[in-house]
């Protein structure tokens, strides 16, 4: 056998692993649950990869996660006879290769209060099995991979380092010892572990044995050197399987965290069997509060597929849409065959049924809580609404359903709350209104001070303030609602009655020689000049041609490194503003006023000036003339 070999663990991991011994001490004790949620993917992967080759599982077998103890030596184990690992899986898996959480874990926990919240990130950052070091300063890992006879054992107290050597072990899977710190002994107690179990591991479905009492003798009393037996300490069942009628709050609730790592209690659960010519057992869950990493677009869903209580596979994409990747739970199919594979779901039809009728229930479910329970569904909104657009773009079949969820936030408010659905917009709209106004920026103090909202403030219409980066992309999705089209404040040209009109045409004879003026010096940086109809008090803003994607959208699209197509926009000028007013063609400081008035009207709409030095000197210079 080759000697034992130490390896220093990657950076990021002794960071991690510093952090688990010398920073976190409130609910420790959430290492057992990790270890026992590694141990049962350890089994579904064993039970998985047993179905294409028979010979990785023997009938006889229980599948299980066994736990015991020793009090003389202080040690905790925890073994199942799952996958196993190889040598070099053991090397990369626990060690060398840290995981893309591993270091925003290690961000997040610096940055936050030494409270609950730092352990309550380890599940689902997927650091779990260095937890372990909160409570031991010695842990070993003996495995033996399903299919080969060699085993391995790794070792490490946590400080660095940690050896590796090939081992003996008689049979497959994982068994891992935690030489537990003199201060953690409590981990040794029978009690304390059911406990645990029972809070986070009920509902595993395998079966967590420990060994059971002593037996007793005539009298009652336990035989001190009698043998123990192991008993199962879970209910070790599938919860979705059971009849509904049978399932309590609690039960619901302590499966929904195993699932998310998520403290609070579910905003709905959606349990549903299922039966006919496709039976399936669907168990959903919409969450309170948005996970940290819900704007990951890539990061894993949460729905797990079963088939016949078989495990297949975790973040099953075709299983929900990404605008509801938050949604948590369980799809277990009668029907599917069990080496159903990414590929096969892709184009399977019973998928699609499935995932149709799963996207339907949710959407259901937030209509209802939407008509019936306004504050339950405002905040969700508040922590969801994000994701939600995203659905009116990416699925149409439901368009009209998700358009009823919109909530935005209106100058009919005096907040930012994002609270006003557009049938609520479309009831308060003028008799002579043709279309429902919004305003797209950076942020509400932005859009809310925006002087291209002052004619609409004046008139008393309402404008939605969208600021959320979809936005721009929601609203050209949107299309028409209740024969209603949406249409920005910003853009192209606002219906005038006659008399307005009229009126515009006088100044714009009076005006001409200042526009083309304007026009001419500003060129380089405006398509156009015109007389407004938008401005109350202030001299100028800038407008996008109606089929111009808007300084907002080119604005969105550079922050994410994208090329923005960028078009010149229209500067409008107000024309009973006293600097309009003013403003002689003739004058020889005409350039240097108009450079100022339009880098104003950038300004005012949120946007950046090209030069700002520029600005500055031009203002000054005109200050003092
Ligand atoms: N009992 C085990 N049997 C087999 N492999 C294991 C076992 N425990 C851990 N591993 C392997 O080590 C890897 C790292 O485990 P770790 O708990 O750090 O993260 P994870 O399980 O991948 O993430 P998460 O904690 O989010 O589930 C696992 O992905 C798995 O490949």
């Amino acid at each position: 056998m080759s000697k034992p070999q130490t390896h220093a663990f990657q950076t990021e991991i002794s960071q991690l692993l510093d952090l688990m011994i010398n920073s976190l001490y409130s609910q420790k004790e959430i290492f057992l649950r990790e270890l026992i949620s590694n141990s049962s993917d350890a089994i579904d992967k064993r039970r998985f990869e047993a179905l294409t080759d028979a010979s990785l599982l023997n009938d006889e077998e229980e599948l299980a996660v066994t736990i015991t103890t020793d009090a003389d030596n202080k040690t905790l184990t925890i073994s199942d006879n799952g996958i196993g690992m190889s040598y070099d899986e053991v090397i990369e898996n626990i060690g060398t290769i840290a995981r893309s959480g591993t270091k925003k874990f290690v961000e997040a926990v610096k940055n936050s209060n030494k409270d609950q919240t730092d352990v309550s990130l380890i599940g689902q950052f997927g650091v779990g099995f260095y937890s372990v070091f909160m409570v031991a300063d010695r842990v070993s890992v003996l495995t033996r991979k399903a299919g080969t006879d060699s085993a391995t054992l790794w070792e490490s107290d946590g400080k660095g380092e940690f050896t590796i050597s090939e081992a003996d072990k008689p049979t497959i899977g994982t068994s891992i010892t935690l030489h537990l710190r003199d201060e953690e002994t409590e981990y040794l107690e029978d009690y304390r572990l059911k406990h645990i179990i029972h809070t986070y591991s009920e509902h595993i479905s395998l079966p967590i044995k420990m060994l059971g009492a002593a037996p007793l003798d005539d009298e009652g009393k336990p035989i001190e050197d009698g043998e123990r037996e192991f008993e199962t300490v879970n209910s070790g069942t599938a919860l979705w399987a059971r009849p509904k009628n049978e399932i309590t709050e609690e039960e619901y609730q302590s499966f929904y965290q195993g699932l998310s790592y998520d403290m609070q209690a579910p905003l709905s659960t959606l349990h549903h069997k299922v039966e006919g010519n496709m039976e399936y057992t669907s168990l959903l869950f919409i969450p309170s509060k948005a996970p940290f990493d819900m704007w990951n677009r890539d990061n894993k869903k949460g729905i797990k597929l079963y088939v016949r209580r078989v495990f297949i596979m975790d973040d099953a994409e075709h299983l929900m849409p990404n605008y509801l990747r938050f949604v948590k739970g369980v799809i277990d199919s009668q029907d599917l065959p069990l080496n159903v594979s990414r590929e096969i779901l892709q184009g399977d039809r019973d998928i699609q049924k499935i995932k149709s009728s799963s996207v339907k229930r949710i959407l259901d479910e937030l209509t209802k809580l939407a008509k019936n329970e306004t504050e339950k569904y405002q905040g969700f909104w508040n922590e969801f609404g994000q994701v939600i657009k995203e659905g009116v773009v990416e699925d149409h079949a439901n368009k009209d359903k998700i358009t009823s969820l919109l909530r935005f936030a209106s100058t009919h408010n005096s907040d930012d709350e994002q609270n006003v659905s557009l049938e609520q917009y479309i009831s308060r709209m003028q008799d002579d209104q043709d279309a429902i106004y919004y305003i797209t920026g950076e942020s509400y103090k932005a859009v809310k001070g925006s002087p291209h909202l002052e004619m609409f403030t004046k008139k008393g219409v309402e404008v939605l303030l969208l600021t959320d980066p979809v936005d721009e992309w929601l609203v050209n999705s949107l299309g028409e609602i209740q024969e209603k089209s949406l249409k920005s404040v910003a853009k192209g040209d606002l219906s005038m009655s006659e008399e307005e009109k009229q009126a515009q045409e006088a100044k714009k004879e009076e005006l001409s020689s200042v526009t083309d003026k304007l026009q001419e010096v500003l060129s380089e940086w405006v398509k156009e000049v015109r007389l407004t109809n938008r401005l109350t008090e202030s001299p100028a803003c800038l407008v996008a041609d109606e089929n111009d994607p808007g300084a907002n959208l080119e604005r969105i699209m550079k922050a994410m490194g994208q090329d923005a197509p960028s078009s010149k926009p229209i500067l409008e000028i107000n024309p009973e503003h006293a600097l309009i007013k003013q403003l002689d063609a003739s004058n020889d400081s005409f350039a240097d006023w108009a450079q100022v008035l339009f880098d104003q009207a950038a300004l005012s709409e949120g946007a950046q000036i090209k030069d700002p030095a520029n600005y500055v000197k031009l203002v000054n210079k005109l200050l003092v003339a």
